[in-house]
């Protein structure tokens, strides 16, 4: 499935500019401005609490910025989410495993933007989901519950969530948080063949090593934007020591605070 809503290389498919978000006293983002054209693999990387999240959460209009500007495609998030333009991958964290809902189900709420006010699923919402289960090497688990997955599952049926839906703009919250090499690669070779079809993704991650393989540019955050560029330049070393406190060893950079 190729990306939904296209749009001219003009425009940005992700444009914060400005944006400052405050939780009371909390400054979470200090005047952060992002752009990232259609089609582009835009790693985010940051220390906890840098503002990764916040700004996911910015971009998808459920955080609101106290300045700033965000569109989405050329859009307000409100119109892009309605539109179903942006899909969201969330920090497991963030997600109550215990709801009863099973895999499908799961990948079925992708489609909603698709179905009319009774959500009624029809044939072409009931092919999308299975081939986003088949995409994600999920069809064999489609009927289990959602909480009886493993940590990459659980993963994979929410980046098939996204694929359902056919979200131009993907922005994905460490997608390889807490899984195993093999999940961690479906999901690389799945956002790689995303890209190739015209999606737009935004990927928070830890994994530095992953970057360079999968992204065409990287930022980095630490609730301002410290720098933003190609892979190579924003991971060297003196970049990295000097923002984050990171050093490089024979296996690649390595967080230290
Ligand atoms: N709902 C909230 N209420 C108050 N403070 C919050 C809230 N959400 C986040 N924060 C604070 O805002 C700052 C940024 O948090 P955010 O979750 O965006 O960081 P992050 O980079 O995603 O962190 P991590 O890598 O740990 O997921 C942190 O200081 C955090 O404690």
């Amino acid at each position: 499935m190729s990306a939904s809503t296209t749009s001219s290389p003009a425009v940005p498919a992700i444009e914060v500019s400005g944006a400052t978000v405050r939780y009371g006293d909390v400054l979470a983002l200090d005047d952060v401005s992002l752009e990232v054209a259609p089609g582009r693999v835009c790693g985010l990387l940051g220390t906890n609490g840098s503002g990764k999240s916040t700004l996911f959460k910015t971009v998808l209009g459920l955080v609101p910025a106290d300045h700033g500007r965000v569109r989405v495609l050329g859009r307000t998030s409100a119109d892009a989410r309605r539109a179903g333009a942006v899909g969201y991958v969330p920090q497991s964290e963030q997600v109550d495993w215990a709801f009863p809902v099973r895999v499908r189900d799961v990948v079925m709420m992708g489609r909603y933007g698709h179905m009319g006010r009774r959500r009624r699923a029809r044939a072409a919402d009931r092919e999308a989901v299975e081939h986003a289960l088949e995409r994600t090497h999920l069809s064999d688990l489609a009927d289990r519950q959602i909480g009886a997955l493993s940590g990459g599952q659980r993963k994979r049926a929410f980046v098939a969530r996204a694929i359902a839906q056919g979200a131009a703009v993907l922005l994905l919250d460490e997608p390889f948080a807490g899984v195993d090499k093999r999940s961690e690669a479906t999901i690389v070779e799945l956002l790689r063949a995303l890209r190739g079809e015209g999606h737009t993704l935004l990927v928070s991650t830890h994994d530095l090593a992953q970057v360079p393989v999968l992204c065409d540019e990287a930022v980095l955050l630490q609730r301002r934007v410290i720098a933003h560029g190609a892979p190579a330049e924003v991971l060297r070393p003196e970049v990295l020591m000097e923002a984050f406190g990171i050093h490089s060893d024979e296996e690649g950079p390595v967080w230290t605070r």
